[in-house]
């Protein structure tokens, strides 16, 4: 079985050091997530690993060796990297007979991943008239033309519509199953834990994560209440609260954001002061904002209306 293996791996591009030091290892047999904000170095890592740039210092290896040194790397190593790369004037089917034909591949292999990736029909049509999503279906058709053991996506929904991503996501769950390895980078947390087995975040080119996806689950969704109470017992209701040693906020809206507690415990605690509750609501963390919490500060762009709000709490 295949692996790919990262190792101390370093890149710098003059002074900006785009991947530090990152060492893991994408197991077969599972779909791990490949997450980051812009800027983290997941393609920087990508390429390094394909051999497609050179570390500045480290390994990057897949079944032990570096991808330069694989035999028949197409039938090794499936990668969709940029959807753009298919000539535009070429048809679909002809950019897929190029490679399948430069690589020892038959026409039926070529019918076959077309047919997979619903591409069956417009075969014959030229790459410049094909939307994004259809380049996209076009590019994991290419990664797919040599039955490879591993397949390697960057951001492989991109573009493509509701219909298009549930295609992607249990494509890459049966190529799990069928014990390849496969790496997906992707932006969303949400998207990513709808089909990883496992993640690995980077932030800063650093690794920040390198769990389990339902460890992650586990660990950062956490329960926490909304409640409001009336005004005059506020200060009453504050005191329960932090002699029960809960954390909680105030906000504008008049509610109490309780975390780490459940609307039960909370009920209890206003009940036993007596203290009428008048509005009481369970939540959870959201996925996305535990991401959030995690790669903040390791983010290199933010939007400006994120660094206003950033500014306007410190
Ligand atoms: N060819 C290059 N020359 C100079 N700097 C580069 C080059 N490629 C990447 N970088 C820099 O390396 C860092 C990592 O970029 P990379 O594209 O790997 O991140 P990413 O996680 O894939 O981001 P995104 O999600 O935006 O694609 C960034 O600071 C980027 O500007």
């Amino acid at each position: 079985m295949t692996s790919i293996d990262v190792n101390e791996l370093i890149k710098d591009y003059g002074a900006t050091r785009a991947v530090d030091r990152l060492t893991f290892s994408v197991r077969p047999g599972r779909v791990t997530g490949f997450l980051g904000p812009n800027g983290a170095g997941k393609s920087t890592t990508m390429r390094l690993v394909l051999g497609l740039d050179r570390p500045t210092g480290g390994t990057a290896t897949i079944g032990g060796r570096v991808y330069a040194a694989l035999n028949d790397p197409l039938r090794r190593v499936g990668v969709l990297l940029d959807a753009q790369a298919a000539h535009g004037s070429r048809t679909a089917r002809d950019h897929l007979l190029t490679l399948a034909t430069s690589n020892g591949l038959g026409r039926a292999r070529v019918e076959e991943v077309l047919e997979e990736a619903g591409l069956g029909r417009v075969g014959g049509r030229r790459v410049k008239t094909f939307s994004l999503g259809m380049r996209q279906r076009l590019g994991i058709a290419a990664a797919l033309l040599g039955d490879p053991e591993v397949i390697m996506l960057d951001e492989p929904s991109n573009g493509l519509d509701p219909e298009g991503i549930i295609w992607v996501r249990e494509l890459m769950k049966r190529l799990a199953r069928e014990g390849r390895t496969v790496l997906v980078s992707s932006h969303l947390m949400n998207e990513t834990s709808s089909f990883a087995d496992h993640l690995i975040v980077l932030g800063q080119g650093r690794l920040l994560i390198d769990m389990p996806m339902q460890e992650f689950l586990d660990s950062r969704s956490r329960p926490r209440v909304r409640v409001r109470v009336a005004k005059t017992d506020t200060p009453r209701f504050s005191e329960a609260l932090t002699r029960k040693g809960l954390r909680a906020e105030h906000g504008q809206d008049g509610f109490w954001t309780v975390e780490a507690a459940r609307a039960a415990e909370i009920g209890t605690l206003a009940a036993a002061e007596g203290i009428p509750v008048l509005q009481l609501i369970d939540e959870q963390t959201t996925l996305e904002q535990a991401y959030l919490d995690l790669t903040a500060g390791a983010a290199e762009f933010e939007s400006a209306a994120d660094t206003r709000t950033t500014r306007q709490e410190a």
